[in-house]
């Protein structure tokens, strides 16, 4: 059995303000003895608009968010404590002026060793809801991650709205995976209908652990400038909620939403010896037909 945590924060737009929220919940994971601490999506920043983020996305080698992030852990592998950290932020692309959506997964030594780009982007129009239009700004991934191994498991990678695709899910357990995790910044509106609902589907119908790390809260708040005359901003409010589910759909762990917007961690055990007789009690992967749906998951 190994330890993991679910850190939740409320990202502003500044990345050293954030890397600082994200170097605290490391040391809470460390001090409670975690082998992994999973981070919510776009850690690194959330900002006011498509235009803004543009402004502020940094490569990973100049992100004061991630060097401060890579420098943590390697101290504390310095001292024996070793963690390893799964971060979603925002890269610039090769290719287009959009930024991309990835997570990196960060080895106890701070070496990125694996990154997924989101593949499904929030483009909605929710009517007395959120106008959120997430291909402005970032341009798609097209690849599924093949899981890797972790301390804690073998470890499958969507990102917040891919959670609404099962296939990405069943795939990822067709590859292998016995975690997969969906980290998040929801809004309010859809979060209170169907996060917790579809993190648990997705546990279910995969027969693995799930482990979705949120953002919590109400997002620059305190412009870190003025807006420029014409520029606007979207007030983006983000559900929290962040959980770990094990693959009978159980909640084992959820974050606080006493204080919307206040960092808040949460742990539970990841068992693959119960994973394993979950599977064996309920064979789902030897009795899929894709003789009757025309294609295998
Ligand atoms: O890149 C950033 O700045 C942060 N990214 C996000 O917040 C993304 C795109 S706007 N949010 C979601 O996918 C919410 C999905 C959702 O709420 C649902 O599926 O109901």
């Amino acid at each position: 059995m190994v330890l993991v945590a679910v850190g939740q924060m409320c990202s502003s737009s500044s990345l050293v303000e954030n890397a600082v929220s994200a170097v605290r919940l490391i040391t809470r994971a460390v001090s409670l003895n975690c082998k992994v601490l999973f981070l919510p999506e776009a850690a690194d920043y959330i900002a006011r608009n498509a235009a803004h983020s543009k402004e502020i996305v940094k490569p990973v080698t100049e992100s004061p968010f991630i060097i401060e992030i890579q420098k943590t852990l390697k101290k504390f592998h310095a001292e024996g404590k070793s963690i390893f950290v799964s971060v979603g932020v925002h890269e610039p692309s090769e290719t287009s002026d959009r930024v991309k959506n990835t997570l990196l997964w960060i080895s106890d030594k701070g070496k990125i060793e694996q990154r997924y780009q989101k593949v499904h982007l929030f483009d909605v129009e929710i009517k007395n809801g959120p106008i959120l239009k997430e291909s402005a700004s970032v341009e798609p991934g097209n690849e599924v991650l093949k899981p890797f191994e972790t301390p804690a498991g073998k470890l499958g990678s969507a990102i917040c709205y891919d959670i609404r695709f099962p296939e990405i899910a069943l795939r990822l357990r067709t590859l292998g995976a016995e975690i997969i995790q969906f980290p998040s910044a929801f809004t309010m509106r859809t979060g209170v209908a169907h996060w917790a609902l579809l993190g648990r589907a997705r546990a279910v119908d995969t027969q693995c652990y799930v482990v979705m790390a949120a953002q919590s809260g109400s997002h620059n708040t305190s412009a870190d400038k003025p807006l420029a005359e014409g520029e606007t901003a979207t007030k983006r409010e983000s559900y929290g909620h962040s959980m770990i589910i094990d693959p009978w759909g159980t909640v084992l762990a959820e974050c606080s939403d006493i204080l919307p917007g206040k960092e808040d961690i949460c742990l539970a055990d990841i068992d693959l010896e119960r994973l394993e007789s979950f599977r064996q009690n309920i064979p789902l992967w030897t009795q899929r037909r894709p003789d009757v749906f025309g294609y295998d998951v």
